[in-house]
């Protein structure tokens, strides 16, 4: 394995509740180029965020190692390390001073990219949901790194405003790479090139595209079963 692969080794990662124990990775092993455009499709609620977390570096793995190296994003978008009083000018400028980023180049981007006009300068506790993702999407286009990660979508807001964030980060991808956890099997083969499937705790890396769609599939099928037989039983 060389020194500059990323990715999870060996990666157990669980959740115990009051009586439930959920298995999100399971000695998981999937490494890779930091500049490789990977793409895994999880089912709902199969661990796609967690997943994601712990490749930016938000929580640790309790067996395994995830390796992490060159400039990895945290996902694309993310808005929770905001602060609500601060108007999105003063949190850009702060963060852009975290990242060692030029700060007055950052804060123009983002307050171009965003469109958020006079807001950009108001509290964040005053931003709707959608004002919030477009700050935190043009953030994530200002900060450069080496390795995008992205969790279920590219933007938000109206379509054609989705579609400009998905230029922006297309042209991202000329010069990096990305780790995208989807449940949409169309933006999967829209910005992947290798692929794999979450299953039972593992990832499955597939041949191409159609083997994952495919693989995909058959798993929502057998949930779509198992579903069924549950609402069979207790209909009995
Ligand atoms: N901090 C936590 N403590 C306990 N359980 C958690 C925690 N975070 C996530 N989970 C559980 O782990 C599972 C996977 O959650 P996660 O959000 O990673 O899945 P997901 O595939 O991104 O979900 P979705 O498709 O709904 O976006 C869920 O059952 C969730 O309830």
């Amino acid at each position: 394995m060389g020194d500059l692969m990323i990715g999870f080794e060996n990666c157990t990662k669980e959740f115990r509740l009051d009586n439930d124990h959920r298995v999100i990775l399971d000695e998981a092993t999937l490494m890779f180029d930091p500049s490789d455009r990977v793409c895994v499709l999880g089912l709902p609620s199969s661990g796609k965020t967690t997943i994601a977390n712990l490749l930016s570096g938000f929580g640790r793995p309790n067996a395994g190692q995830v390796h992490r190296s060159g400039r990895i994003s945290w996902p694309l978008g993310f808005a929770g390390a905001f602060h609500p009083s601060m108007s999105g000018a003063r949190n850009i400028e702060i963060i852009a001073d975290l990242a060692e980023a030029p700060r007055n180049w950052v804060s123009a981007y983002v307050a171009e990219f965003s469109e958020l006009g006079d807001d950009y300068y108001r509290p964040l506790e005053t931003y709707s949901s959608s004002m919030r993702s477009r700050l935190g999407f043009a953030l994530s286009m200002a900060i450069p790194a080496d390795t995008y990660v992205v969790d279920g979508i590219v933007g938000t807001g109206s379509p054609s405003y989705r579609a400009k964030c998905e230029v922006a980060f297309e042209q991202k991808l000329d010069n990096a790479g990305m780790f995208f956890v989807t449940q949409s099997p169309r933006i999967a083969e829209k910005f992947g090139r290798r692929f794999a499937v979450l299953k039972d705790g593992d990832f499955v890396l597939t041949e191409d595209f159609s083997a994952a769609e495919k693989a995909f599939e058959e798993q929502l099928a057998a949930q779509d079963d198992l579903r069924l037989l549950v609402e069979g039983f207790a209909n009995d």
